[in-house]
């Protein structure tokens, strides 16, 4: 039976292939040369005493419908940054999320911290679009890719400057994550096949996970309070997208996340 996943991934290939119609690759490639370099996110990811917070613009999903208007993403991705929102998600995808490049853009053009391209990546074109649309982290999810696929994604990535934020929802996904070269890697609490989250996913997958790669604690962060579980789980990041965009103080709610992850009662747990 197709799963919510396969039926996004073949509304993903509809908009890419109009997209591709429209947008030939190479120039997609020029307009990637003149954008400035992707900045360097593990060292900004995986800080000393510290969880990092990545703060997501997101309108809809799938699982909740419309869950805020955002008529200015840039606006509320400045707010997150003043917050101390460590990086910016922008989610790109338009059925279910509503979202797109123009997003991209303008978040981009507004924030100083590193911004990464949420969506449903199934092609390098779609990694080559990323990177002319400024973005500086790519999200890979290891459930929609053949491991060949993913390997060769990763290295795109990789290779154009920009981090993969590798998503995964067991052990075994994340040695297909670290294969295929994964330095980020992300687990997401809502599995993408049923749309269920489960908090204790991550504490029970991130021990699979080596020291040396960034460890991110995707989804279902309400407050402070799981900001500090998933901290004391091993959680290097947390990324957080309802919480935020429905709260009439972003700016604030972002602090609030950053000084739980912040609290001197976690670095013994860190150390
Ligand atoms: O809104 P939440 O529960 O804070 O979750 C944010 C983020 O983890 C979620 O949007 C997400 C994680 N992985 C994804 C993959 C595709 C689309 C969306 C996602």
């Amino acid at each position: 039976m197709a799963t919510v996943l396969d039926d996004i991934i073949a509304g993903v290939r509809v908009d890419l292939a109009a997209r591709e119609a429209a947008t030939p690759l190479a120039e997609l490639k020029e307009r990637a040369a003149r954008v400035p370099s992707a900045l360097e996110c593990v060292g900004r990811l995986k800080l000393e005493d510290a969880v990092a917070v990545i703060a997501e613009v997101k309108r809809s999903s799938p699982s909740k419908g419309a869950l805020a208007n955002i008529a200015d993403p840039a606006a509320l991705a400045l707010e997150y940054e003043h917050g101390g929102a460590a990086a910016i998600s922008v989610l790109t995808e338009q059925r279910r999320f509503h979202g797109s490049l123009a997003d991209l853009d303008a978040v981009r053009a507004k924030v100083d911290v590193p911004v990464l391209r949420k969506d449903f990546v199934v092609t390098p074109y779609q990694v080559w679009e990323a990177r002319a649309h400024g973005a500086d982290l790519v999200l890979l999810i290891v459930a929609a890719l053949e491991q060949t696929v993913l390997e060769s994604l990763v290295e795109r990535v990789h290779s154009l400057g920009m981090t993969a934020l590798v998503e995964v929802h067991s052990a075994e996904e994340v040695s297909r994550a670290l294969d295929a070269g994964a330095r980020v890697v992300g687990v997401n609490a809502r599995d993408l096949k049923t749309l269920e989250v489960d908090r204790s996913t991550f504490a029970r997958v991130a021990p699979a996970i080596p020291d040396d790669v960034v460890r991110v604690a995707e989804s279902g962060v309400r407050g402070p309070h799981d900001v500090v579980d998933y901290a004391r789980s091993g959680a290097d990041v947390v990324l957080v997208g309802e919480a935020l965009v429905t709260d009439d103080a972003p700016r604030d709610s972002v602090a609030d996340l950053v000084a739980a992850g912040a609290h001197p009662s976690l670095r013994a747990v860190r150390h």
